[in-house]
């Protein structure tokens, strides 16, 4: 289990995701210190047994691993206001913000910080997440280990090689649950305009996307193979899907992933000029 002390700055939702997540898998309170600009948040944190404080610099002072999960346009600003403590505790520094560079934040904290940049997905909190994780150069192999071990504890998690990969990481996991929510709502909405009761139209809809996923995780069959399965020649799934493809769902998605690239990619040019 993990014994290094956590300190994660920003108890907004991904951190508290990931807190959740770790908690449950059984690190022990004790080892991890949250703050955040405002108190309010952290009332449910120390009612955890969590270390809290409103001072980023006494909770980083605190820590061997240091979560950076402010918004990313503020993140630059918080790791100038820690960088002081770094210097003196040297951290390994894991930074879950979409768009900011490990160069943006070794430029503010020093160009000899490890920094593991994590794309998290907020079902961690219930340890179903799914992640990707780059390393700087900085990283050594005990903390590659332990940065993985922290986020794995909350789902499962991969190692990407090139930084740019984590935006392909945002497209199909950080950002993602929110496609599938979008995807749930609408078909909850239409299942209850064909007539269902809203609560029996949200118990499908949900089981039918818990069902699709776990049947894809227990089995070699390939996802194309799968979706024939369902779909009966002449039959009301293959109706459905061509009329998905008629209208273009397929380039929606692509669209939208693409998209969420493209935004990663302008953020980490505004940390830039913010500064
Ligand atoms: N939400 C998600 O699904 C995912 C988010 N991320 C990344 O996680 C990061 C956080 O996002 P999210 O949790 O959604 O955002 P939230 O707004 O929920 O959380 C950000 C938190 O940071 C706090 N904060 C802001 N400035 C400071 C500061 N100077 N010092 C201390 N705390 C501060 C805010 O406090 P206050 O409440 O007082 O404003 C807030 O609680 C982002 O960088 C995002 O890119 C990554 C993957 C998924
Ligand atoms: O929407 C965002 O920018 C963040 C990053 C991934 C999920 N939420």
């Amino acid at each position: 289990m993990i014994q290094a002390k956590l300190g994660f700055i920003g108890a907004g939702n991904m951190n508290r995701a990931i807190i959740d997540g770790l908690l449950s898998a059984g690190v022990n309170p004790q080892h991890i210190a949250v703050s955040n600009r405002s108190e309010q948040k952290l009332g449910y944190f120390a009612d955890r047994g969590l270390t809290t404080s409103t001072s980023n610099t006494e909770v980083a002072a605190l820590a061997d691993v240091l979560i950076l999960g402010v918004k990313p346009a503020q993140l630059l600003d918080v790791a100038q206001e820690l960088k002081a403590t770094c210097a003196a505790t040297k951290p390994l520094v894991i930074s879950v913000a979409a768009g900011v560079l490990t160069e943006q934040i070794a430029e503010v904290l020093g160009a000899d910080t490890p920094i593991v940049r994590a794309m998290p997905n907020t079902p961690s909190t219930i340890g179903e997440g799914a992640a990707g994780l780059f390393a700087n150069s900085l990283v050594n192999d005990g903390q590659r280990e332990l940065a993985k071990t922290i986020i794995q504890a909350c789902g499962i998690a991969v190692w990407v090689e090139q930084e740019s990969l984590i935006d392909a990481v945002i497209a199909v996991a950080g950002s993602a649950p929110a496609y599938f929510f979008y995807i749930l709502e609408t078909m909850v909405d239409e299942a209850e305009k064909l007539g269902l009761n809203p609560k029996d139209a949200k118990a499908l809809a949900v089981q039918t996307c818990l069902g699709a996923a776990r049947l894809v995780q227990s089995t070699e069959t390939d996802l194309a193979t799968l979706r024939n399965n369902v779909t009966s020649p002449g039959g009301t799934t293959q109706a459905a899907l061509a009329s998905f493809k008629a209208s273009g769902l397929d380039e929606t998605l692509r669209a939208g992933m693409q998209a969420a690239v493209a935004r990663a990619q302008e953020m980490a040019a505004e940390a830039a000029r913010g500064r």
